[in-house]
């Protein structure tokens, strides 16, 4: 992609024992928080309203000072950093954007560039490069102003803006909240191309668990003042939840859920079956399970470089699962459609 893979990897990111006790408040709304966060590694906070994970984030680049405890980026207390270094050291996406309205999108892609004193030249190819890597063109983008961009294309300009100054860590906080569910879906999955090239450290916050599942390397569950309740990799936490609590985050569909993260060519294929329907072998079992249900079909060929390997049912669909969770007899459909290779 763009030369922004040339740039900072992710950093290492922990904290240790951050409690934050906001004024006039008895009880803390983060309590004793400690996790440690791989250099490249994409961890979302997951928890319900109040529990504390926009408070623990935003902790991190010091939007809010902890009341006691240390936060390190590769070793550094981020308490030593002066304000300019953390911004270079951390790039910052809300939900509500924060685009200023009076700037066009070059303009407020440079912010940060300009406030760390960068050449105008070394600012203006660096925000053709990022408008190209969140995929806007900079000859149609780079003079508009935020209201001319749809909510979608004001959110890669967020991303984009994040990523100036290539900091090796990202903190985005509900980025994909305000925007319509197809949007949202193509947004989070760009985001994931990107994340692939760039290999950020990136902590995420959300409250929709399906988003935590689908984009995070790792997911925290949070309970009241950021209690940690699992930490782990979404496989791991739909397969085994640490506790009740867990299990009412992760809701009804845990198996359909757990689909949707095994690709296609970990299953035990069957023979090549002459289906009508087929699926590419890179795709998901949830994707392979959607066509079987859209289409009432029987079976569904497997297809690796436009040639059928192999065949997939609900019974091997099932049995990638393992056999303590079936995924038990499924509704189909007569639905006409499309195929989905
Ligand atoms: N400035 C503040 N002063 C006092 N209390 C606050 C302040 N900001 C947040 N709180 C309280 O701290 C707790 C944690 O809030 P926080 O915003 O971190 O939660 P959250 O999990 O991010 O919630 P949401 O998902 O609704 O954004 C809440 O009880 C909240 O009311």
């Amino acid at each position: 992609m763009s030369t922004t893979a040339e740039g900072a990897g992710g950093a290492s990111l922990s904290l240790r024992d951050v409690s934050k006790v906001y004024s006039g408040q008895s009880t803390p709304a983060v309590e004793d928080f400690t996790m440690d966060i791989r250099p490249g590694e994409l961890v979302m906070f997951v928890g319900p309203s109040g529990c504390g994970k926009t408070t623990t984030m935003k902790m991190i680049n010091r939007i809010i000072e902890p009341t006691s405890g240390s936060i390190l980026i590769n070793g550094r207390d981020v308490l030593s950093l002066n304000p300019n270094d953390l911004r270079r050291h951390i790039g910052y996406v809300i939900q509500q954007i924060g685009l200023f309205p009076h700037m066009t999108i070059s303009e407020n892609i440079g912010i940060v560039p300009k406030l760390l004193g960068w050449s105008k030249q070394k600012t203006a190819a660096r925000v053709e490069e990022l408008l190209e890597t969140v995929q806007l063109d900079p000859r149609e983008f780079s003079a508009r102003f935020p209201r001319q961009l749809s909510g979608g294309q004001q959110q890669r300009v967020g991303v984009a803006r994040a990523l100036a100054a290539d900091p090796p860590i990202m903190l985005m906080d509900e980025p994909f909240g305000a925007t319509d569910p197809i949007t949202r879906e193509r947004l989070q999955a760009e985001f994931l191309r990107l994340q692939a090239s760039i290999g950020k450290t990136i902590v995420f916050v959300t409250h929709d668990f399906d988003e935590a599942i689908k984009l995070g390397d790792r997911i925290a569950v949070l309970s009241q003042r950021s209690r940690i309740e699992q930490f782990d990799t979404p496989a791991a936490i739909l397969a085994e939840p640490a506790n009740e609590y867990v299990s009412s985050f992760i809701g009804a569909g845990a198996a359909i859920k757990r689909l949707a993260l095994i690709p296609v060519f970990e299953a035990d294929l069957g023979p090549v079956a002459g289906s009508p329907w087929s699926v590419p072998i890179d795709a998901t079992l949830r994707d392979a399970l959607d066509l079987i249900v859209l289409h009432g079909a029987g079976a569904l060929d497997v297809v690796e470089a436009g040639k059928a390997v192999g065949s997939l049912d609900v019974e091997r669909i099932s049995a990638a699962l393992g056999a303590d969770v079936p995924i038990g007899r499924l509704p189909t459909t007569g639905h006409p459609g499309g195929r989905l290779s």
